[in-house]
């Protein structure tokens, strides 16, 4: 597909309870984009719109490429050997891809989370301290407060304030993942990767963090990728649909999931195949 429309004439409630209307627009935009592993060809021709302040999920069955267009949004491919994208991934209209792109930017502008939750083996607060140490230098005071600010927004604040000193290899791994999210919102990006966020984790933990990305969503971009459908289908507004590599489909996760317009769509979706 080339171009999507997020122009709607009415304004559309999304499952994710947000409304998903025309003032979404494109906040990063992959034009074009192919990429390759040596010579194996893992994206083709993949051209998809992030919303701005709106979840984008991508779905799709396992080694379909979700992960790879993931990284390739703040292109940690580079540090790779023998990986390589063709076209462009423009974030408010600058190409990310060229070599020219600061990559200290890029990594300041786009956040990733991670799938198993990788916590520095220092302290909660150090944890978040040194995230903001590579890019600002800050007085105590306003480090502590920097600090106190993206545990709030990592919804873990309350189940830290008390022990930022201590380890935070010793907190569960729901409460690691939060931290992970909270060191990535400490440097107030505008764009936040997240890579099946939730994957290791139990119900309770992955409700939290759901919770966590409605919430976040007020104030980023946010792409998510994941294998849970019903996650999905709760958390986003727009869902990419790839298969063998390609976009297949790509809309309003509401329509998407009740209509969708493509088979292969219809098939993963209801469980016939991946
Ligand atoms: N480092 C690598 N070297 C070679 N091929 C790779 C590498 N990483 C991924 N691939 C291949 O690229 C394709 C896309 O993989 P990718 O990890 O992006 O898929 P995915 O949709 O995220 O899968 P999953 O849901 O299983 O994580 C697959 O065919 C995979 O085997």
């Amino acid at each position: 597909m080339t171009d999507l429309n997020f122009a709607m004439s009415a304004p559309v409630v999304g499952t994710s309870g947000r409304a998903v209307d025309a003032g979404a627009k494109p906040k990063m935009s992959a034009r074009k984009l192919n990429f390759y592993y040596d010579r194996f060809r893992a994206l083709k021709d993949v051209n998809l719109d992030i919303a701005e302040k709106r979840v984008t999920a991508l779905i799709g069955p396992s080694g379909c490429g979700k992960s790879t267009l993931l990284r390739i949004f703040n292109r940690i491919y580079a540090i790779y050997p023998k990986q390589e994208a063709e076209g462009e991934v423009l974030l408010d209209g600058e190409n990310v891809l060229d070599p020219k792109f600061p990559l200290n930017r890029l990594r300041g502008k786009v956040g990733m989370v991670f799938q198993k939750p990788v916590p520095f083996p220092m302290s909660i607060y150090e944890n978040i301290a040194y995230a903001i140490r590579h890019y600002e230098k800050l007085k105590k005071p306003e480090m502590d407060t920097r600090v106190e600010e993206a545990l709030r927004q990592g919804a873990l604040w309350d189940e830290v304030k008390d022990k930022l000193k201590q380890s935070a290899l010793g907190l569960s791994g729901g409460q690691q993942q939060r931290l992970c999210i909270a060191r990535a919102v400490a440097l107030k990006p505008e764009v936040l990767l997240l890579d099946e966020p939730t994957s290791a984790l139990d119900p309770i933990a992955t409700g939290k963090i759901e919770q966590l990305i409605a919430e976040l969503a007020e104030r980023f971009t946010i792409a998510i990728v994941t294998h849970n459908m019903q996650q999905a289908a709760r958390c986003s507004d727009f869902t990419a649909f790839m298969y063998l590599g390609e976009l297949v489909e790509f809309g309003e996760t509401e329509k998407l999931f009740t209509q969708p317009a493509k088979q292969q769509t219809e098939d993963y979706i209801t469980g016939r195949f991946g």
